[in-house]
């Protein structure tokens, strides 16, 4: 039992929790020692099946488990963040939404423990953050770059986060400051289209897991990278496969590029 790693999550009952609970039992090397939940409402059946507890206390589990996966909303994040800032233990956050100073506050915690943060843990969204890098780069300003994202009706933050962190790559190798390029496409605004601009334009409907779509969209050709989740696994898998990574680190904010060393 001494490789064995021992993982909690919290916000179990919600569609990451589960997803990652489903996505956990494949893993022989990893225990799911507890989930914490904001209030018990239902056993859950493969948790039940495997007799793991369910907490509504985080204090309460802190000798139970290595690592905790979080991805809940950035209020409870940055609560269960504190927890594992002074028990000295390791957090994978997949939770988007947070606001700079937000964001200020986990790169603080990150001086003490190892914290992999990311708002995509897909393969897919993580390499093709590194194909932005040389695109943006490669291209000139005469293409214009274009954001489309869709998610389910349910998703409470937006832009989503990983489109977010695809236009502060965007921005970032093009040199432009992203506060001031970006653009969020809505009714008001009108006149012919500006340049060194990046527009987000969002769709919120249905089931969708997850889509996004950059375009670089010049005058002679246009450049479309895509990527569709097809199922939370994606997600949960990058998520349990960045604890396993963690388990050993000292502190250190990192993310899925570190992981999956691309
Ligand atoms: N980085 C990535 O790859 C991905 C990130 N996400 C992000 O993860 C987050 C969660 O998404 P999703 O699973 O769809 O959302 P859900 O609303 O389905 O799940 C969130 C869960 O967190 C629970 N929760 C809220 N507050 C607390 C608390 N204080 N203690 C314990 N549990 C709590 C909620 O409980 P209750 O229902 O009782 O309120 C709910 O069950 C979002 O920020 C989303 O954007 C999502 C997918 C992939
Ligand atoms: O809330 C979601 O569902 C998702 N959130 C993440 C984001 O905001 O980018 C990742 C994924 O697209 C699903």
């Amino acid at each position: 039992m001494k490789n064995i790693i021992k993982i909690a999550i919290t916000g179990a009952y919600g569609r990451m929790g589960s997803s990652l609970i489903k996505t956990i039992q494949k893993y022989k090397n990893i225990k799911l020692a507890c989930v914490i939940v904001k209030q018990k409402k239902k056993d859950l059946f493969n948790i039940k099946e495997k007799k793991i507890k369910i907490y509504e206390n985080i204090k309460e589990t802190i000798n139970l488990f290595d690592i905790l996966i979080d991805f809940t909303n950035p209020e409870s994040t940055l609560k269960n963040l504190k927890i594992c800032a002074q028990y000295n233990k390791n957090i994978v956050i997949g939770t988007t939404g947070f606001k700079k100073q937000e964001y200020d506050i986990i790169k603080k915690h990150s001086k003490k423990i190892s914290i992999v943060l990311s708002s995509n843990f897909s393969i897919g969204i993580n390499l093709i953050f590194e194909l932005l890098k040389h695109t943006s780069k490669i291209l000139n300003d005469s293409y214009d770059v274009e954001i489309l994202e869709s998610h389910h009706r349910n998703k409470i933050d937006s832009p989503s986060g990983t489109a977010l962190s695809i236009g502060k790559i965007i921005a970032k190798n093009k040199k432009w400051n992203f506060e001031k390029c970006s653009i969020y496409r809505k009714k008001e605004i009108t006149n012919i289209r500006k340049k060194n601009q990046i527009g987000f334009s969002i769709i919120r409907g249905g089931n969708t897991i997850g889509k996004h779509k950059i375009m670089f969209l010049g005058s002679e050709e246009n450049i479309v990278i895509s990527h569709q989740a097809n199922s939370r696994n994606t997600f949960s898998d990058g998520a349990i496969k960045a604890a396993i990574w963690l388990k050993d680190k000292k502190q250190g904010l990192f993310n899925m590029k570190h992981v999956l060393k691309i």
